[in-house]
């Protein structure tokens, strides 16, 4: 299909529940690969063709490559020198076969979605560029681990302090009109001071910040074992499917797994295991503060009206369970700024 038609079936659908909930059921039996992977981004029914026998140039603009970090599904990310402010930079580089008009959206929207929040608690991007015909973005280098190279499960109390981070990164997010869509442990890094920052914004959705409306977005995207049920009926994506992907990201933290096995790709989201079945997480993590454990399982319910109406208000909750004031013991060991004794010692 040529790419201005697909690009105007994707705008129409996202006008469009009826069709938008047709494409969805097509690409649930035909368009996925029953064997894509489940931990890897993935934008409506399409992963990147990767760019064969091409080689990323060792300059960039005034930015040398000095290793690859890692490789995503948009990209190839790398540790870079910026020789004009003399600084490790992180930089992103589409090495697709040949970037379509998906890669550079998709690159444009995550520059534009990062450089609007602008929070701690989320990476900051420094430019956007294209070299050799291929997008790029550079962004603050952050010394550290993804959540997803962690040891699990980690002790609740430090989640907890990961927790608050990650809310608040989002909830700048939402707050200045961007879901994310793509929350999973592979899009947070935790930095040497225990600073947990949100990364990996190219599959962002602008929302109607007045209204507090989601705008509709193109398709099915997101990482397929963190989406949220309602996004495999067509639903579009809110700060609540945005909510659940976050409370699965804290379980696995908490207890090294996912309160269920997503199945075949094809057969979503029939082949969920209804999350009943896994018995309640307090249960799972011994000593676990309880409203903790129902903050994460409200994020999780399977009807959205159920979780937390906004990411302030799981914020306010967390912050609260997390005060000094709230527990002397838990409050008494710990840094000012988050736990990062813990995380140097045993982690980093
Ligand atoms: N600003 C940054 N500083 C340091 N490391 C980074 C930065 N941005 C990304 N990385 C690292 O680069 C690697 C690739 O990141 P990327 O987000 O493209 O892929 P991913 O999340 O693993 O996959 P996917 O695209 O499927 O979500 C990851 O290991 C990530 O931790």
């Amino acid at each position: 299909m040529e790419t201005g038609t697909r690009v105007d079936i994707h705008r129409h659908a996202a006008e469009c529940p009826a069709c938008r909930a047709l494409l969805v059921a097509a690409v649930r039996s035909e368009g996925v690969p029953s064997d894509a992977p489940l931990e890897s981004s993935w934008l409506g029914g399409r992963m990147q063709v990767l760019g064969g026998s091409w080689k990323p140039p060792t300059e960039v603009d005034e930015f040398r490559l000095v290793r690859l970090l890692g490789r995503g599904g948009m990209g190839a990310v790398y540790l870079a020198h910026d020789t004009s402010l003399d600084r490790h930079v992180a930089l992103k580089l589409s090495i697709a076969l040949q970037p379509d008009t998906h890669t550079l959206e998709s690159f444009a929207v995550e520059a534009r979605a990062i450089a609007r929040i602008k929070h701690p608690n989320v990476v900051t991007v420094f430019r956007a560029g294209e070299v050799q015909g291929r997008p790029y973005l550079v962004y603050e280098y952050v010394d550290g681990k993804s959540l997803a190279e962690l040891r699990l499960p980690l002790p609740w109390r430090y989640v907890l302090d990961i927790a608050v981070g990650l809310a608040r990164g989002l909830c700048a997010a939402h707050q200045r009109g961007v879901l994310h869509r793509d929350l999973k442990p592979g899009n947070a890094i935790l930095d040497t001071d225990g600073t947990v920052k949100l990364l990996d914004f190219g599959l962002a959705a602008f929302v109607e910040a007045e209204l507090r409306m989601p705008r509709a977005a193109p398709g099915v995207a997101g990482t397929p074992r963190y989406l949220a049920p309602e996004l495999w009926s067509g639903a579009e994506a809110t700060p609540q499917s945005d909510l659940y992907a976050l409370g699965l990201l804290l379980y696995e933290l908490c207890t090294g797994g996912l309160p269920r096995t997503p199945g075949p790709l094809s057969r979503m989201p029939g082949a969920l295991e209804p999350l009943g079945r896994c018995g309640a997480l307090v249960e799972r993590v011994p000593g676990m503060d309880p409203e903790f454990a129902q903050a994460i399982e409200r994020c999780l319910a399977e009807d959205p009206q159920q979780r937390f109406t906004r990411a302030e208000v799981l914020c306010g909750v967390l912050e609260r369970l997390r005060a000094p004031g709230a527990d002397p013991a838990f409050a008494a060991p710990r840094p000012e700024h988050g736990a990062r004794p813990w995380g140097a010692q045993n982690m980093l």
